[in-house]
């Protein structure tokens, strides 16, 4: 029996999110009901250009989505991506004790702590599943599940626009421009896909981990990002060869420097892992996700991250949480960045490279190129020599370094004359260094 005042809540977008939430709102809401203890009712839906939404229920679109906010609603759900108008327009929900649901990361990862700070005032909820690796129940088990626990690392593929990407050029040799158009068809990429391509989206996915795994305010401009428009077909085939395979990868660290001093290290950035990790085989806009904590051990979270359904199942899933309360009369989790731990640079970041050269074929070489290694004190964990008719391809593995130290040896070496090429340069993650 679901006795309960309908719950009322407006929609803002209905692209390729909104569209699914509107029908799994009408094709779920008996069992919503039930679950709730109370019907939800649409009762709007902002759309910028409502002629180009034939299939939407027509009586239930606007245009005026400052209105639609303002009138009687009790969760506002947010599905236009963005920072303005989305900002303003959540903090005055917020402000009018209206819960929020949304998928936004790129405004979470901005104005995060604003938002919170509204939800709080008025006592109102905030979720955002759905911002984080798509369908995969992610950021309720890390604010919820391991509360308890200390998190020392999150580590995973967060972009399935680019993880489609970087499958296809692996698989098939495809190439960059089509792969992403149909990343884009298929409804992963977002409205502007240099958002996907350039590492703004899993930088902004980074933060919302790192914020929430290190109870410490992490935003978007405190990751450091690469894309993958600088990977290569070399670099894709320098991978190959050596049985491991370039993923996307968004890492954050809890480390200690030597005063013993705690910080936490969040970067963004092209990787090249075993073909034996559990990530080389995360294909497709599929997502997968390690968190590392000091009771729980290792925690592996899979799923598909981008795409209407599955987005929509996180969105639907945080509707109900702030249905459940409206009726319950009890709230979310608040932010938790009581730890307020610094955010170390990248530079003093501890990584590997695989650093791939065209070198002459000539005796000593090999010890030009060690001796450089040795002057900025990086540790050589691998090399392997071919020799062709005129010149040599040689790989270098190095152990773990500081990042700083591991770009001025690769300045350094690309200047000897002895190095015709810097083929390819990459970090290596996933294994003991
Ligand atoms: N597509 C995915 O796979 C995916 C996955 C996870 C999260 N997200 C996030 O979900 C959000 C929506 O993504 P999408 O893929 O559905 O985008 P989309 O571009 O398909 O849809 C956006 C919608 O917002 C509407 N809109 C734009 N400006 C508006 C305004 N000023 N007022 C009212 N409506 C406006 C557009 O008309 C459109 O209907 C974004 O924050 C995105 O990052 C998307
Ligand atoms: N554009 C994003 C959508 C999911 O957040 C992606 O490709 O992963
Ligand atoms: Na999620």
């Amino acid at each position: 029996m679901t006795t309960g005042k309908p719950i009322k809540v407006a929609m803002l977008g209905c692209g390729t999110v909104g569209t699914e939430v509107a029908r799994l709102l009408r094709e779920q809401r008996h069992d919503l009901a039930a679950r709730i203890g109370a019907p939800v009712e649409l009762t709007g839906i902002a759309v910028r250009r409502p002629n180009k939404h034939r299939d939407a229920p027509q009586e239930l679109l606007t245009t005026d989505s400052a209105a639609l906010v303002e009138s009687d609603v009790d969760v506002v759900v947010e599905v236009i991506g963005g920072i303005e108008p989305a900002r303003g327009l959540l903090l005055s929900a917020l402000r009018a004790g209206k819960s929020v649901v949304t998928a936004n990361k790129a405004l979470l990862a901005e104005h995060g702590p604003e938002l919170y700070a509204a939800a709080d005032a008025s006592g109102a909820d905030i979720y955002f599943e759905a911002a984080v690796a798509g369908a995969i129940p992610l950021l309720r088990p890390l604010r919820e599940s391991l509360a308890g626990d200390r998190i020392t690392r999150v580590m995973g593929i967060v972009n399935g626009t680019t993880n489609y990407i970087l499958s296809a050029m692996s698989a098939t040799g495809s190439g960059y421009g089509e792969t992403l158009e149909e990343a884009s068809r298929l409804g992963y990429a977002e409205a502007d896909p240099t958002a996907d391509v350039d590492g703004f989206d899993a930088a902004s996915k980074a933060a919302i981990l790192a914020s929430l795994a290190f109870h410490t305010r992490v935003t978007a401009s405190d990751v450091h990002r690469e894309g993958i428009a600088s990977v290569t077909a070399a670099d894709i085939a320098a991978a190959t060869v050596l049985n491991r395979t370039v993923k996307l990868l968004a890492i954050c660290e809890r480390v200690t420097g030597q005063d013993g001093a705690e910080a936490v290290s969040v970067r963004v950035h092209p990787a090249m892992i075993p073909d034996g990790h559990p990530l080389a085989s995360v294909g497709g806009a599929f997502n997968a996700v390690f968190v590392e904590a000091d009771a729980a051990g290792q925690l592996m979270f899979y799923g598909q991250g981008a795409g209407g359904a599955p987005t929509a199942s996180a969105v639907l899933g945080d509707l109900v949480a702030v249905a459940r309360n409206k009726v319950a009369g009890g709230r979310g989790p608040r932010e938790s960045a009581y730890a307020e731990l610094p955010v170390r640079p990248m530079g003093q970041a501890s990584t590997r490279y695989h650093i791939s050269l065209d070198v002459a074929d000539r005796a000593g070489v090999l010890s030009q190129v060690a001796a450089v290694f040795a002057e900025h004190d990086v540790s050589i964990a691998a090399v392997r020599q071919e020799g062709r008719p005129t010149d040599a391809s040689l790989v270098v593995i190095t152990h773990a370094a500081t990042d700083a130290a591991l770009r001025s040896t690769v300045d350094k070496i690309a200047g000897l004359p002895v190095v015709r090429e810097v083929v390819s340069v990459m970090r290596v993650e996933g294994e003991e260094s």
